[in-house]
């Protein structure tokens, strides 16, 4: 099949740059700024630029984790422009958070596909 005959089917599924998952290990407080490094180079891939960033803060459930708001501001994130984005606390070992998070994502993605846009509000 022609590759344009395939596009329009092809915009119907999301692409890998539609989103990102980023997992920060709460209690990591040695290794935040390299994870800060990393998330920074990986949202300004330009590949990236369009994609909804959901962060999930997991081992919330242990005692002296970083809180998803201070998670968020050791990234970067809230000093990003034109994102759509979200911080979520969540714990591996009982999935907590897991529906929160992937359901905004569902959301958000759904929202953007319907207006026929990108994700950047
Ligand atoms: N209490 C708790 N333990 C977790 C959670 N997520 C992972 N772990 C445990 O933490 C240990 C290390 O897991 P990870 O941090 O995911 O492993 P990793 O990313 O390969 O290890 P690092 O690169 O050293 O962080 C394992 O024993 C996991 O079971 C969580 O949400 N809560």
């Amino acid at each position: 099949m022609r590759q344009d005959k395939l596009r329009p089917l092809w915009r119907q599924y999301l692409s890998y740059s539609d989103a990102l998952i980023y997992v920060v290990d709460s209690m990591d407080r040695d290794r935040i700024g390299v994870a800060r490094e990393e998330f920074q180079a990986v949202v300004e891939d330009p590949l990236m630029l369009n994609s909804a960033i959901l962060v999930l803060a997991n081992k919330q459930d242990m005692k002296g984790s970083m809180k998803p708001p201070e998670v968020g501001q050791r990234l970067g994130l809230y000093d990003l422009r034109n994102r759509t984005s979200r911080v979520v606390g969540a714990c591996a070992l009982t999935g907590e958070g897991l529906h929160e998070g992937l359901g905004w994502l569902a959301a958000t993605l759904k929202d953007a596909h319907a207006w026929g846009s990108a994700v950047r509000f």
